[in-house]
């Protein structure tokens, strides 16, 4: 069986440990041996990405270096924005005709899916490989069209990920990772980490950390 291309893709601002520790479950779940964290130009909900491209990039590299079986794919860099996931799922199945290609997302991702660019082409050029997130992220009543996509596009059985190239959606049985990048730039901005419920060292990668501290980033 061929082994899946699989990307995972984010604004990455910053990259934390909830992002590695869900792929990288989910990997295990699927049998994937090697997940690309793939930082976004410009992310198209969300207008600007934040802080610099080059900084983005940089922590994602970092964030990478936590496991060998991860890597920093920066194809969506060199493609126009926004970043259009269909365009660049498009790249890549144009790159590797016949491959199996899984684009990871977390639950909050899945449940946006009818808003993004021609939604209902994304799953028949990728795999999608849906990772669990906690409650606050889940909308009040599921979307009906998400609803029929799981229906008939659903599987529970990975041997389908590594024998078709695209078509699949999968829902991963992995852990909550209570975290966002969001709620570590708060945490970053109010300086005194101690002052929060958690430990920043908790989310983010000993190098992370001290990238940020050092150009300063959230403050
Ligand atoms: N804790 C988490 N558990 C599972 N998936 C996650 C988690 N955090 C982010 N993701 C998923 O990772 C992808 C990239 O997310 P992103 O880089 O926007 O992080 P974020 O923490 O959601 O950021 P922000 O708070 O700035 O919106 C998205 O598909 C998102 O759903
Ligand atoms: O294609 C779209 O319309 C689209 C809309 C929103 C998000 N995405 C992609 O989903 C991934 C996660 O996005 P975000 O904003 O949660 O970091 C990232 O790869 C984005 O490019 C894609």
């Amino acid at each position: 069986m061929a082994q899946p291309i699989c990307v995972f893709g984010g604004t990455f601002n910053p990259p934390h440990l909830g992002h590695v520790r869900a792929c990288l479950e989910a990997a295990d779940e699927i049998g994937v041996n090697q997940v690309g964290l793939m930082p976004s130009k410009l992310p198209p909900h969300k207008g600007t990405a934040g802080v610099d491209e080059h900084d983005r990039v940089a922590m994602v590299k970092l964030a990478c270096a936590h496991s060998d079986r991860l890597f920093a794919e920066l194809i969506e860099l060199t493609l126009p924005a926004p970043s259009y996931s269909v365009k660049t799922l498009g790249e890549l199945r144009q790159r590797h005709p016949t491959t199996p290609l899984v684009f990871m997302m977390g639950q909050d991702s899945w449940d946006n899916l009818p808003s993004w660019h021609e939604w209902e082409s994304i799953h028949q050029l990728a795999h999608l490989v849906v990772l669990r997130r906690h409650g606050e992220f889940q909308p009040a009543k599921p979307d009906s069209r998400l609803t029929a996509l799981a229906e008939t596009a659903g599987t529970t059985n990975v041997r389908h990920l590594h024998q078709q190239p695209a078509g699949c959606i999968y829902f991963a049985n992995t852990q909550l990772q209570p975290v966002s990048s969001t709620t570590l730039r708060n945490a970053l901005a109010g300086n005194d980490e101690n002052k929060h419920e958690f430990q920043l060292t908790d989310w983010l990668s000993d190098s992370v950390l001290h990238y940020i501290k050092e150009k300063r980033l959230y403050v």
